[in-house]
């Protein structure tokens, strides 16, 4: 990518389009193309046609989607799956029709069958059955991933996917139910501190293990592929290591300051036991993330207390 080249970054606003945002503009690019959601919305196939015809982008990130934490997800089953669908397929199919240079599909790590081994290896995709709670938003993200392959077979488009395992970061999404683990957990333990409860309530057992990448790690990453990688299939982003939410929720709690008890709340549900990202290949690639997880949570919550 020169630096003059026309670049969009869908979802510019998100807490990953943002992370991209800045570090095109760090490496010095200067033509980055945005659009908001109420300026475009990227489920309507008209305005999207528009966009591309009017803009003509060289590349594109695509990191607009419906996202949500494990609650969200299985609670708005219709539209992770409906809006999500829309969205790539519009994106990518302009894309396609205006002769887009490259494109990057961010999909995630739940795309992997809930029981598969561990750690996930890209060549477990569809071998197994899916963890209910996200089914639609991973079968919208496995459509995406087929539909870049597709495009390279029959038009021979250098369309990417990435595989980003669970992430946190600036400008996340703090809403107390429909959000990720991190960030609830980042704002429970602090109005927990402001109010001088005598406990938090941790949602499911405790026992699921995740994997966590710090959005601006993820960028870095993003940039090297959108540089380097040039493949059909996929490629994981993670860290390569993973934490009980148990031990998640006592670093968290350290980090913020909290000093009341924690509990389980049974009610609310579990997941995935695991989903530990195989990086072998992202790292044969030549790239390695720099952010590890507390120094990342300390940045996160520095950021939550700026905005909250
Ligand atoms: N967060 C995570 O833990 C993970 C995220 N990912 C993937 O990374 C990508 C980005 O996620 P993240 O940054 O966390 O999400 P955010 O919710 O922070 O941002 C999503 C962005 O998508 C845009 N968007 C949503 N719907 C529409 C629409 N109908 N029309 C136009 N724009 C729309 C929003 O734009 P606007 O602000 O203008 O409304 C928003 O800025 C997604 O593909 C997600 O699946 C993958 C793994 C984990
Ligand atoms: C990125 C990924 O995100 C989603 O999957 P998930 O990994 O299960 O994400 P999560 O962050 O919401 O939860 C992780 C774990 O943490 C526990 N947990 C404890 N306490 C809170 C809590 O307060 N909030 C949340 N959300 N979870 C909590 C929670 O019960 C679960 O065991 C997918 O739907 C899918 O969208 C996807 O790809």
């Amino acid at each position: 990518m020169d630096k003059n080249a026309k670049i969009y970054i869908a979802g510019h606003r998100g807490m990953v389009g943002s992370a991209i945002y800045r570090k095109l503009q760090n490496e010095g690019y200067t033509n980055l193309v945005t659009r908001t959601s109420d300026q475009v919305d990227l489920r309507d196939q008209q305005q999207v046609k528009a966009f591309f015809e009017q803009e003509k982008p060289e590349y594109v990130f695509l990191a607009a989607a419906k996202v949500g934490g494990i609650v969200a997800n299985n609670t708005y089953r219709a539209e992770f799956l409906y809006d999500n669908l829309q969205i790539q397929s519009n994106i990518i199919h302009n894309a396609y029709l205006n002769g887009v240079e490259k494109l990057m599909f961010l999909g995630s790590s739940c795309i992997y069958p809930k029981l598969a081994p561990q750690p996930l290896k890209e060549d477990y995709l569809l071998t197994g059955t899916l963890e209910p709670t996200n089914e639609p938003y991973a079968i919208a993200k496995i459509a995406g991933i087929k539909m870049c392959d597709a495009y390279r077979d029959q038009y021979g488009c250098n369309f990417i996917s990435v595989m980003p395992t669970n992430l946190y970061g600036y400008n996340d999404n703090y809403h107390p139910q429909n959000s990720h683990v991190l960030p609830a957990l980042i704002r429970r333990f602090h109005e927990a501190k402001e109010q001088n409860l005598p406990e938090v309530a941790i949602w499911g057992s405790g026992s699921p293990k995740r994997e966590f990448l710090f959005a601006d790690d993820l960028a870095e990453a993003c940039y090297y592929l959108m540089q380097n990688y040039n493949e059909p299939g996929l490629v994981n982003i993670g860290t390569g290591e993973d934490i009980s939410i148990k031990d998640l929720a006592l670093l968290v709690k350290k980090v913020v300051g909290y000093e009341g008890a924690i509990t389980f709340d049974a009610s609310k549900p579990d997941g995935t036991p695991r989903k530990l990202m195989d990086v072998s290949k992202l790292h044969s690639q030549g790239w390695k993330h720099t952010i590890e997880l507390e120094e990342g949570i300390t940045l996160a919550y520095s950021d939550f207390l700026k905005k909250y």
